[in-house]
């Protein structure tokens, strides 16, 4: 399903003329199976978030190669690549990035509008995926009025609602406390099992790591395969 192919990221550093060049990934490659929940641990600075960029496409890569449900997506425009992101890819944050003025509904919402779905279809929608994630009770609070998991829930939603092939979560539980990080934990195990969605997860956090897969480290811009065990 994903595949990365000799990825290799360097970011230049300081003022022009001046710069040196430090190398961020170093010869990553991935493969990602559909229906694996995939862990990528490391230190900070090991350079998981860039690796993350990558594969969503929010960063072209010095050299290698992308490839998405066997498209080679390395190439795509910054339109085509949005539009592929759209439709195939949701994202789940550590702080949660939902619109404090819109409700958890509309939060969840949102991408449908985005894509042009009608707003009947959206209610039905957005109604399903909350009763899926447990947040038919809240579905009129502000962010504000929400717990963190309740906020996550939503992100979680939001990410679930145009029905992407992929999540990718950046530290998902890293603003939870350990018994809400449990319980986040449980609906991503979930949500793998039920709609075989599958999820690339970056994490400081060993508990995420345990639910996983398939886990690698990162280190210095390289990465090893830890372990692979069934869930
Ligand atoms: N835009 C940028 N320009 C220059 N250097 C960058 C940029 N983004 C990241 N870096 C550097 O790349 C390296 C890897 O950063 P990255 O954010 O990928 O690490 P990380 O493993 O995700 O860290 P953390 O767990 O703290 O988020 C770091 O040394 C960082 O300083």
């Amino acid at each position: 399903m994903i595949k990365l192919k000799n990825i290799n990221h360097t970011f230049s550093i300081g003022r022009k003329g001046h710069e040196h060049y430090v190398p961020v990934l170093q010869n990553i490659n991935l493969s990602v199976e559909a229906g694996e929940i995939v862990s990528i641990v490391g230190r900070s600075g090991s350079g998981k978030s860039t690796l993350l960029n990558v594969i969503a496409g929010f960063l072209k890569p010095k050299s290698g190669r992308i490839y998405l449900n066997n498209k080679d997506i390395t190439d795509l425009s910054e339109t085509a690549h949005a539009d592929f992101r759209l439709k195939n890819v949701g994202f789940i944050f550590q702080n949660f990035q939902l619109m404090p003025g819109l409700s958890a509904f509309e939060n969840i919402e949102l991408p449908l509008k985005i894509r042009g779905m009608g707003k009947t279809a959206r209610k039905q929608t957005v109604e399903k995926i909350m009763l899926k994630v447990g947040l038919e009770k809240v579905g009129d609070h502000y962010p504000n009025e929400l717990s963190g998991g309740q906020q996550q829930r939503v992100c979680i939603a939001r990410a679930l609602v145009t029905n992407p092939s992929i999540i990718l979560a950046d530290e998902p539980t890293g603003s939870l406390d350990s018994e809400t990080e449990q319980e986040i934990l449980a609906l991503i195990r979930s949500l793998n099992e039920v709609l075989d969605l599958t999820f690339i997860i970056i994490t400081h956090d060993e508990e995420v790591a345990n639910i996983t897969t398939s886990k690698y480290r990162m280190h210095d811009g390289e990465m090893m395969a830890v372990a692979a065990h069934a869930i």
